[in-house]
């Protein structure tokens, strides 16, 4: 299976379960791996037989930027959900990172992968 990637997509949002958090904007980080037909887009060298990882980034950062979730597995899950609706991908790798908001870590967050349903 051939992937296609992004990382380090940086965008702000709502996000949080503590009052002090509904009231401000936050910096999320995406790592995203996506299954793709790297050989028929490089048979044809154009951009229509690729998947798009700037068309995936700009649907994504309208999405998250207008979203308000609680909990990071929440938005997680719709990010991945969006990902195998929109786009010509059946399994979708994501991890978000919330940065550093826990004191005395780097980052938190959640690692999941999702594969398209069959119907
Ligand atoms: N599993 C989770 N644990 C926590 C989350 C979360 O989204 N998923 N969120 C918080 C707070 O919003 C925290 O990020 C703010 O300090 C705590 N635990």
């Amino acid at each position: 299976m051939d992937i296609v990637f992004i990382q380090g997509l940086k965008i702000d949002t709502v996000i949080g379960i503590y009052d002090w958090e509904r009231k401000i904007r936050q910096d999320i980080v995406l790592d995203i791996e996506m299954s793709a037909n790297v050989k028929a887009a490089s048979k044809t060298d154009h951009i229509d037989q690729a998947l798009n990882y700037k068309a995936v980034s700009k649907y994504l950062i309208d999405f998250v930027q207008n979203s308000e979730f609680q909990l990071v597995e929440t938005l997680a899950e719709k990010i991945t959900q969006i990902v195998l609706k929109e786009f010509e991908v059946t399994w979708v790798k994501l991890t978000l990172n919330k940065g550093e908001v826990l004191t005395g870590a780097h980052g938190v967050g959640v690692i999941i992968e999702r594969e398209r349903s069959n119907g």
